[in-house]
């Protein structure tokens, strides 16, 4: 059973429709992201799966039970935002108790051993008697993360949680996210608009465009199988050139505006026009490499790599190489890229 079932969820702020008709089922235990610009109606969706929006059409089953008209107390759900607003005359330990003492759940004592268990899940059991202005910016997140699990809930839902953290912090939260979510098993449903996190995190990736599911999938197959031009532009930054794919002596060739043209792979059944999107990360520049000829533009030197500006046949192409690869400003090298590698999309 799906744990949690969207149905054709519409959703409406007076006369702007923000949301057009989602479906969607996340099964037990699973950890979803749903991705996406700003703007799209992520946190909307998140928000009606908590009871904190309405639904204009639709419905929200969880385990079975719809939950369409039930407001956020009843639904057993946990919710984790950007900003994680604890209590701060109240300590660590209350904060996390929280929520148990709002829903009456267990005894003074059942309360504090659950209190025990989820400070020791997030590495905060020595903390417990602080207040959060005592602790620092990750240490808070923690705290909040405790609360949201504290009463092991159906769902969790996390928006943006990790998104005021710097750097490294993210990267050790993430991997706490990820341990986590595999030691408790919780249903999650996890917003980013980062593409990064939601591959690193995810089980399953539901990319969203103008309230609309774009393409779902695991990251595997977000990132390799981008089915449009939107996917392949948001995952990864691909490149996306107009060409025409027409009969080469060796199968399909791609070929640009200026008549150069690109090996495809032999199963690439298309023909006529078509985008090509080109991966920064697959393409290898060669001074004297027999692929198309492009013209280097700029340099950008990103410490561990180097992204390349080039032009080729009028547009921009980006790509990315190792940070001792030199090319010159206004030098023609010469692109190769596995075919394999290659998406071809209906323009
Ligand atoms: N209460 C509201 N009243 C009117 N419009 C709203 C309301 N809440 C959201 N919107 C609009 O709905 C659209 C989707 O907003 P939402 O917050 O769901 O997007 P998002 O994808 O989560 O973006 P972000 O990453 O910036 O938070 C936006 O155009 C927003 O302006």
């Amino acid at each position: 059973m799906a744990n949690v079932r969207l149905s054709s969820i519409k959703k409406s702020f007076g006369k702007t429709d923000v949301l057009h008709g989602i479906s969607l089922d996340v099964a037990s235990g699973e950890f979803i992201s749903l991705l996406g610009a700003s703007g799209c109606g992520k946190t909307t969706l998140l928000r009606i799966v908590a009871g904190l929006e309405s639904v204009t059409a639709g419905g929200v089953e969880i385990e079975g039970v719809d939950v369409t008209r039930l407001p956020p107390e009843k639904r057993d759900i946990a919710m984790m935002f950007q900003s994680y607003a604890l209590l701060p005359h109240l300590s660590v330990s209350e904060n996390v108790r929280f929520p148990l003492r709002m829903r009456g759940i267990g005894s003074r004592e059942e309360q504090a051993e659950k209190v025990a268990a989820a400070l020791e899940t997030v590495q905060l059991d020595h903390l417990a008697d602080r207040r959060p202005r005592q602790l620092s910016g990750g240490q808070q997140q923690r705290v909040a993360l405790a609360r949201a699990i504290v009463s092991r809930p159906k769902v969790l839902l996390l928006d943006e949680p990790l998104s005021n953290l710097d750097a490294r912090l993210r990267e050790d939260m993430q991997v706490e996210l990820i341990e986590i979510h595999q030691r408790l098993g919780l249903t999650t449903i996890f917003v980013t608009h980062d593409q990064e996190e939601a591959l690193s995190l995810s089980d399953r990736i539901v990319l969203l465009n103008g309230g609309k599911i774009e393409q779902e999938g695991t990251p595997a197959e977000i990132y390799s199988q981008p089915e449009t031009g939107f996917a392949s532009n948001f995952i990864g930054s691909a490149n996306l050139l107009p060409a025409e794919i027409i009969d080469g002596e060796t199968g399909p060739v791609a070929k640009f505006s200026d008549g150069q043209t690109l090996q495809l792979a032999l199963e690439v059944s298309a023909r006529g026009p078509v985008t090509i999107a080109l991966r920064q990360e697959d393409l290898s520049l060669d001074a004297n490499g027999d692929g198309p000829k492009a013209k280097v533009r700029t340099r950008v030197f990103l410490g561990a790599r180097n992204r390349y500006v080039l032009g080729l046949a009028g547009e921009p192409l980006r790509a990315l190489t190792a940070n001792d690869v030199e090319f010159s400003a206004g030098q023609s090298v010469g692109l190769s890229i596995d075919p394999q590698r290659i998406r071809v999309l209906p323009r």
